[in-house]
């Protein structure tokens, strides 16, 4: 029996992660996920290099396997901005100011990106699982205390994640994408 840590300062990811991969008591095959809140520090750089920075250094703090994750929103006629930045945007301009970001532009098209990384331990390489949900900026409907989730509408809804039961959002997210390849991962590790 191992123990794999979820390192986040995010209430609500921590929330979504149970709900996708550790329903039965927190187990995933021979593994127990167990969460720590913590900010880790998220350098400048791809979306990669910025989870693989996370998971190293939630690794050394822990001292024992971590699951880390950064989720990116980025925009296709922003070539992919603000992506990892989106975390500053929506404290700086909020959502309205996200969404008026696309008034001069018909492409309201977005990608939510998440990425999850894996380490073992202090010194161990990090292994990387991510998912893409494609969806629309629309105005804000739906409540409003997770990040972005009332300005997106994934595409072939017609409600923004916000909207959608959660038991949908869960089933087509990005973070859900990403965790299916985590879960497929832990099982045969
Ligand atoms: O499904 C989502 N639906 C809507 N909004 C979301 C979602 N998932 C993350 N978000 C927000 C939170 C933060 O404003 C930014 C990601 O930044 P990100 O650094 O990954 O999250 P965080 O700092 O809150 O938690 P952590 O301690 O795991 O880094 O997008
Ligand atoms: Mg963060």
């Amino acid at each position: 029996m191992s123990e794999i840590t979820f390192v986040t300062g995010n209430a609500n990811k921590l929330k979504e992660v149970i709900a996708i991969l550790a329903s039965e008591n927190g187990k995933v095959g021979k593994y127990t996920i167990t969460n720590k809140s913590l900010d880790l520090d998220e350098v400048q750089g791809s979306i990669e290099e910025i989870s693989i920075h996370k998971a190293k250094e939630a690794a050394k703090i822990i001292g024992g396997p971590v699951l880390v994750e950064d989720t990116c929103l980025g925009y296709d006629a922003f070539n992919n901005l603000p992506g990892p930045y989106i975390k500053w945007f929506v404290k700086a301009v909020g959502l309205t100011g996200l969404v008026d970001m696309l008034y001069k532009f018909e492409d309201k098209g977005a990608k939510a990106i998440c990425t999850f990384g894996y380490c073992e331990g202090p010194g161990h390489e990090v292994k990387l699982f991510q998912g893409i949900t494609q969806g629309n900026i629309v105005d804000s409907r739906g409540p409003t205390h997770f990040g972005w989730d009332s300005i997106f509408e994934p595409v072939g809804f017609n409600q923004t994640y916000a909207e959608l039961d959660k038991d949908i959002k869960n089933t087509i997210s990005h973070r859900f994408k990403a965790l299916d390849k985590v879960r497929d991962y832990l099982l045969n590790n």
